[in-house]
């Protein structure tokens, strides 16, 4: 493994499992894991869960989105300003289930940088890595669509995809990390992700359905 400490980001999207007191029964039990391994382990839970979530648990706290807008009249929309002050350490931009334009993701990264906001963009195969590596965000996370909550793991089922986004983001900004997701359940799909050049993992329900969250994250970490 590089010198770049592995990070494992869950996201609780919008699932029912990850909201309110789920979403604290999950961030406990990241944290626990977290403390035990050593590994850092974040949590992307719903806008109104930031606040709660960062001030009770040490575990840094990333937004599901970000808009590219400054303070003022707008309406609706998810001021980056209003995600920092709430606690959160970072941001998912351009997720698969919350695309932008490509001229929004840069927008997102800049204001993300100018806020000292970590970006996560994602993306959905090795040419979008590449060209959100172009844009000089901390981490390109990339999800191949047609496994996202799907049980299958980009580890095992297009590890392919995982290598070549590695190289191309290497290629266009090696300062760039990369990390991947859709279907990551266990320590073998994490060290997998790992042993081709990514700095961890963006997963979703494996942790945030499962009867026992700590469980699945401890086995999720076990291989690093
Ligand atoms: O943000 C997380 C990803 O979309 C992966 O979701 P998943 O782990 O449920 O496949």
């Amino acid at each position: 493994m590089d010198m770049v400490s592995p990070l494992i980001l869950v996201n609780l999207k919008t699932y029912q499992e990850g909201m309110g007191r789920n979403a604290h029964r999950i961030a406990a039990a990241a944290e626990t894991v977290a403390q035990e391994s050593g590994v850092v382990i974040g949590i992307a839970p719903a806008f109104t869960e930031i606040h709660p979530i960062s001030h009770h648990y040490a575990i840094p706290v990333y937004a599901q989105h970000i808009d590219a807008i400054t303070p003022g009249a707008h309406t609706g929309h998810i001021l980056p300003e209003a995600v920092r002050a709430a606690g959160a350490r970072g941001t998912l931009i351009n997720h698969s289930e919350r695309r932008l334009t490509l001229a929004d993701i840069d927008a997102c990264v800049q204001v993300a940088r100018r806020l000292n906001l970590e970006s996560v963009v994602c993306t959905n195969n090795d040419s979008t890595s590449a060209a959100a590596a172009a844009l000089g965000p901390d981490y390109v996370a990339v999800e191949p669509p047609e496994l996202i909550g799907s049980g299958v793991s980009v580890s095992k089922a297009d590890p392919g995809i995982i290598e070549r986004s590695v190289n191309a983001v290497r290629s266009v900004n090696p300062d760039v990390k990369v990390l991947t997701g859709a279907g990551i359940q266990s320590g073998e799909c994490v060290k997998i992700a790992v042993d081709l050049g990514t700095c961890g993992v963006l997963l979703a329900s494996s942790v945030v359905k499962a009867d026992d969250p700590e469980a699945v994250l401890r086995d999720l970490v076990s291989m690093l």
